[in-house]
This record gives structure tokens, C-alpha cells and sequence, in this order.
């Protein structure tokens, strides 16, 4: 790119007069703008991702980040809208680097990833600022993952665990329950002393609207933070919203509390990057997306950790969450993302059609370390629950031929159709752990084979309400023990005999 005499004249002179001015502070010049993307001159030392002021003819203040740092000129992404900013306009080097606002005051509120709320709730009044971008917590600072994050969800809690400080992928076609597991896992942690945060990346504004509206149906607000950068924001916005969700999420777990973050979704975060890439024509590989395209997400989850003693005990669970095309969990996005987390939850179209839901795979869905928090008492209960409903799926084939089939295949089919149906579980009504080991402990014990399939809705329902009115001791022994002792088995399977005999 050529600079002309002039422009450079122009910048000395400006540099002049600054430093009369007593105050230094680089500045440089619009040279040229398009698609919200700024090259600039004279930011001679300027540092990638810096904040940079851009004072438009008319006095207004945009902001942008320095992306692309060449030998005569800047690349500059915009964070707002771009449509008044004209070649020869100012910019002006801020020394750092984005930040938000953090701290219990933001709880309750909907922010947009500059920090900006978007709910007209007023001023959000924090001292408290973190840097978006920040280096991942070190090895010492770590430990391993010891606590159980339950999502209140049986068939996530049983069979596919997640620990305080764990990434764990939902990920699934469009339409299958991704955003409703994220949802329900925030509504369980009411009490739990777990923060949240969700962040939207390029969602339709009426679908986060609706998600809004069903965290506060449920009095989920007042312990979650909502960060949106919807469809209509720019790629820019829409690239920083996961980070700056992130260092919300940093404050709670440096300050010794644990958290919870939610990326719906990182298909569109990856898209908005590939978008401001191609604008700031850094060369493109597969399907276009730029060569960091793994380091833009790994960077991202490598931030949630489970912090030691030394570091006050402080965690952040990451659920991201990948959008796939027919099922393919093989494309590019979605195997960078299974390769950098702990495991991944599989929802498929099949299964939510079929009525199965949450429409959990359980064959192709995994936790790598979330097994090493869940409790004693799940752990005992969902030991035979796996290997049943494994046994279930590969028998499951042959149902087509059910009159051939020997007895003993017969019955392990009917026992993993019982339990099929058991996992499944309705929107927005989470369960307590102590609650799911009581009913799957039912299944195990093989109380469910008297009761007809499409009543096993009503037996849990209904076993429930029963052991809430006349077995709380139980209930609560298992809560407070987290395992499930000779003497609480005894007390079950009293109750459960006692139980059948009213159930209608
Ligand atoms: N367990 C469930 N029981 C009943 N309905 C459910 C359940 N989970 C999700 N749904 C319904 O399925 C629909 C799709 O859910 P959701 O919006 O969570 O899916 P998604 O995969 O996030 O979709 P999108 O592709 O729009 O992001 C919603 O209408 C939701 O109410």
C-alpha cells in the first residue's frame, strides 16, 4: 500500500502538536474503510487485539481492535456501527486491551460483550474490569475435577457426568434440545452456589428472548449473566461475546466460587471470525476458515479450570455448544471442538422426533473426567443402568424380529425399553440427585418390568410425590451420605413394595 507526502506530513504534524500539548497518545488515520473493517496509518507501535478510539467527523467515539498489524498499515475491526466514520478520521491508541465490567452486579442483567446492558435496567455500577483475552490458568494453579455439576437431568447426571472446572460439548442438529439442556442445567444450580453465565453468539433475537424469559420464569436471573451478541451484531461482536463471557465467568472462580458458562453457540463464533478473516484478507484454508481457526476455540475453553487450595478453590465449567449439518459430527468445527474438550453430548434428530428427550445419544456421548466427581450413590445406581441400556442398544437391531427372539433376549429388550423410557425427562423440571438415584435405583431393582412402558412416566411422578410425603428421611440420607448405604437400600425397597401397592 502507498502512503502519499501528505498523509505523512499530516501525522507529524499531529504528532507535534500533541506533544505541545503536554499529553502523548499515538494517533494515527483512517485510510481506507469497508465492511466494518478500519485501515489505519500511523499506529506505528500499537499492539495486536489494543483497543483503538476512532473519532469520526462528527464527534462521535467508535471503538475498534487492532487484528492485523502490517508493515504501513493497521487492520482495525469495528465494535459498532461503522457508517459514519470517513477516510481522514482520527484514531487514537488507548494502551489496552478490551475489558468488561465484573462482579455480582452484573447478576440479573443482560449485557451486550462490551459490557453494555441491553435489558434498560440502568447503569451497571462496578469498579470491577477483567481483560476479555486472558492467558489460561497454569498446571500448579490446577487440580483435578472433584465436584459434581449436576444439570438435574437423569440422563446427563447418571450416565453422562459433569464435574465443577469440566468442558463438555452439546452438540446436535439444529432443533434438538441443545439450548433447552444449557437452559435446565442453569435452573438446577438455584441454590447450589453455582454463578452463570450464558452467552449467545448470533442467535436469532427471538430465540434469546425467549431463553431470557424462561431463566426468569424460573428465578434463574438471580445468580446468571447473559451475554448477547446477536444476528444482527456485527462479526465483531459476535467474535469477543464467548471471551468476554469468559471473563465473567474468571471473576466468580478467582474469587473462590465456582461457575458456570454457556457458548450458544460456537458454530456462529466460528463463523463470524472466518468472516472478519476473509475481510481482513488473512489467507483462508478449509472452508475458507483462517489457519487459527483451532487456537480461536481452544484458547477459549482452555480458561475453564478447577482451581486449587493455593488458588482459592475457585471453578469454570465450560458448556459449549457446536451446531452440526445432518448429523456430522466429523466436520471441521465440530472435531476441533470434540478434541479440546472432556467429552461431548450427542443429541440427535432421530431420537428427538421419536419423542426420546433430551434426545441423548448414549453410545457416541462421553464425560472424560466428570466420572470422578459424580457421587458414590449415582456411581453404585448408574454402574447396572449403563451396561443394561449398552446391552439394550446393541440388542435393539433385532426388535424387527421380536417372535424369533429367545427369552432372555426378549426380556433385557423390554428392560431397555423400560429404562429408555425412564431417562427421558420433560423441559424446566430438573431433579435432585438424591431423586434420581431413588427411581433409577426402582429400575435396577426391577420394579419398572410390572409396570407397562408408557406408564413409567406416571410411576416416577407419582413414586416421587410418594417418597417426598412418606420417605424425606430417606431422601435425605442419601443427600447428605452421598451414597446409598445397606440400611438406605432396606429403606427403598420398603418403600417402593409399599409404593406399588397404591399405584394407580
Ligand atoms: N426435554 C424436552 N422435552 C420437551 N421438549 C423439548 C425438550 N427439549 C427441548 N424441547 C423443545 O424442542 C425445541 C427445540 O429446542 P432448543 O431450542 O433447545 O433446540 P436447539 O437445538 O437449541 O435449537 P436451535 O437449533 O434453534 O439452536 C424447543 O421448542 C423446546 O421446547
Amino acid at each position: 500500500m502507498r502512503v502519499n507526502p501528505d498523509e505523512l506530513t499530516k501525522v507529524i504534524e499531529e504528532r507535534i502538536k500533541s506533544y505541545e500539548s503536554g499529553e502523548i497518545k499515538e494517533i494515527g488515520w483512517v485510510m481506507q474503510v469497508s465492511d466494518g473493517i478500519v485501515r489505519a496509518y500511523g499506529l506505528k507501535d500499537v499492539m495486536t487485539n489494543e483497543l483503538v478510539e476512532i473519532e469520526t467527523s462528527e464527534g462521535e467515539k467508535i471503538y475498534g481492535i487492532a487484528m492485523n498489524l502490517e508493515e504501513d498499515n493497521v487492520g482495525i475491526i469495528t465494535l459498532g456501527d461503522y457508517k459514519g466514520i470517513k477516510e481522514g478520521d482520527k484514531l487514537v491508541r488507548t494502551n489496552r486491551i478490551i475489558e468488561v465490567p465484573v462482579g455480582e452486579k452484573l447478576l440479573g442483567r443482560v449485557v451486550n460483550p462490551l459490557g453494555m446492558p441491553l435489558d434498560g435496567k440502568g447503569e451497571i455500577n462496578t469498579d470491577d474490569f477483567y481483560p476479555i483475552e486472558r492467558k489460561a490458568m497454569g498446571v500448579v494453579t490446577r487440580k483435578p475435577v472433584d465436584t459434581p455439576l449436576q444439570t438435574g437431568l437423569k440422563v446427563l447426571d447418571a450416565l453422562i457426568p459433569i464435574g465443577r472446572g469440566q468442558r463438555e460439548l452439546i452438540i446436535g442438529d439444529r432443533q434438538t434440545g441443545k439450548t433447552a439442556i444449557a437452559t435446565d442445567t442453569i435452573i438446577n444450580q438455584k441454590g447450589k452456589n453455582v454463578f452463570c453465565i450464558y452467552v449467545s453468539i448470533g442467535q436469532k433475537s427471538s430465540s434469546l428472548a425467549r431463553t431470557i424469559d424462561n431463566l426468569e420464569k424460573y428465578g434463574a436471573m438471580d445468580y446468571t449473566v447473559v451475554v448477547a451478541a446477536d444476528a444482527s451484531d456485527p462479526a465483531s461482536l459476535q467474535y469477543i461475546a464467548p471471551y468476554a463471557g469468559a471473563a465473567i465467568g474468571e471473576y466468580f472462580m478467582f474469587n473462590g466460587k465456582d461457575a458456570l458458562v454457556i457458548y450458544d453457540d460456537l458454530t456462529k463464533h466460528a463463523a463470524a471470525y472466518r468472516e472478519i478473516s476473509l475481510l481482513l484478507r488473512r489467507p483462508p484454508g478449509r472452508e475458507a476458515y483462517p489457519g487459527d481457526i483451532f487456537y480461536l476455540h481452544s484458547r477459549l475453553l482452555e480458561r475453564a479450570s478447577r482451581l486449587n487450595e493455593n488458588y482459592g478453590n475457585g471453578s469454570l465449567t465450560a458448556l459449549p455448544i457446536i451446531e452440526t449439518q445432518a448429523n456430522d459430527i466429523s466436520a471441521y468445527i465440530p472435531t476441533n471442538v470434540i478434541s479440546i474438550t472432556d467429552g461431548q453430548i450427542y443429541l440427535e434428530t432421530g431420537l428427538f422426533n421419536a419423542g426420546v428427550r433430551p434426545a441423548v445419544n448414549i453410545g457416541l456421548s462421553v464425560s472424560r473426567v466428570g466420572g470422578a466427581a459424580q457421587t458414590k450413590a449415582m456411581k453404585k445406581v448408574a454402574g447396572s443402568l449403563k451396561l443394561d441400556l449398552a446391552q439394550y442398544r446393541e440388542l435393539e437391531s433385532f426388535t424387527q424380529f421380536s417372535a424369533d427372539l429367545d427369552e432372555s433376549t426378549k426380556k433385557q429388550l423390554i428392560k431397555g425399553e423400560k429404562l429408555t423410557e425412564l431417562m427421558k425427562q420433560p423441559q424446566y423440571s430438573p431433579m435432585e440427585i438424591e431423586e434420581q438415584v431413588a427411581v433409577i435405583y426402582a429400575a435396577n431393582e426391577g420394579y419398572l418390568d410390572q409396570i407397562p412402558t408408557d406408564r413409567i412416566g406416571d410411576f416416577e411422578r407419582q413414586f416421587l410425590a410418594y417418597l417426598k410425603e412418606n420417605y424425606r428421611d430417606t431422601l435425605n440420607k442419601i443427600r447428605e451420605s452421598k451414597d446409598i448405604a445397606d440400611e438406605i437400600k432396606k429403606e427403598l425397597n420398603e418403600a417402593i413394595s409399599k409404593f406399588l401397592n397404591v399405584f394407580r
